[in-house]
């Protein structure tokens, strides 16, 4: 299994506090990455630097095997492989369709028949069909963020970050949502890493499952270690909900 990004002595600092201190971590191609921690503890600060939003204070991110120093960024098709969606992503006062193709648009890419062919399914796939030429702001949240998701996952990233997606939603919105997320990661080449505060969405979905605390990765795994036998004791109490949220 390929590395898609590798964490060197990554710090990131707000204000003079330390917000990241990982040492070493490695996401790869092909899983789902589950990101739990408490409230606070950095996970939307660590999505933000792997879309190369943010820069880390100090350490490197390297991606897909290039080495990022000191703030340097990965070329913009390199970035443009990489897209997040949040717990509530703002969309264009359009139609669902527009919004939809709007990532297509800024990449230049051609939307050709079977282009439009496979967003049709998408839509379809995700329950939006018939919603295609609504505007899409005034959509309930539930149908808002399927759309969030069509528009991440139509020009197939290679990378997808999920800032609790599914938050607030019912459990077929949440459902769709997960399905839909199982089938991206089946295409080859693709990494998914994906911050829950639901510990058994983390349980369906995930293949690995790191825990934050304080900045600080505290335990990575592989989910049934994770879950069944988990190294530290902050981990546990991580599962047992004795962390303050
Ligand atoms: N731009 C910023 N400037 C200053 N402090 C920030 C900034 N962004 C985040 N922080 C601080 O960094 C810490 C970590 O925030 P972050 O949003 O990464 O946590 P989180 O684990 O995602 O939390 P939650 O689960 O509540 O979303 C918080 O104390 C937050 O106040």
């Amino acid at each position: 299994m390929s590395i898609t990004y590798r964490l060197e002595n990554i710090s990131k600092i707000y204000d003079e506090k330390q917000i990241l201190n990982i040492r070493e971590l490695e996401f790869k191609t092909g899983e789902i990455f589950g990101l739990v921690g408490p409230s606070g503890a950095g996970k939307s600060t660590l999505l933000r630097l792997l879309n190369f939003l943010e820069k880390p204070s100090s350490g490197r991110i390297k991606y897909n095997g290039n080495g990022y120093l000191d703030g340097t960024l990965p070329d913009l098709s390199q970035r443009r492989s990489i897209t997040t969606v949040l717990q509530r992503s703002a969309l264009l006062q359009q139609s669902v369709w527009k919004n939809v193709i709007f990532p297509l648009k800024i990449r230049g890419i051609k939307i050709t028949e079977s282009k439009t062919l496979e967003i049709e399914e998408l839509l379809k796939y995700l329950g939006l069909h018939e919603l295609k030429d609504q505007r899409a702001d005034k959509l309930s949240g539930g149908e808002a963020q399927r759309v969030a998701m069509a528009r991440a996952v139509v020009f197939e990233p290679d990378v997808l970050l999920l800032d609790e997606p599914t938050s607030n939603l019912d459990p077929s919105n949440i459902s769709i949502i997960e399905k839909m997320i199982e089938r991206y990661i089946k295409k080859p080449d693709k990494t998914i890493i994906m911050i829950t505060h639901n510990i058994m969405q983390a349980k369906r979905l995930a293949d690995r499952i790191g825990l934050i605390y304080e900045g600080e990765m505290i335990e990575v795994a592989k989910k049934d270690k994770f879950f069944n036998d988990p190294e530290r004791n902050l981990t546990e109490k991580f599962l047992n909900g004795e962390l303050i949220y």
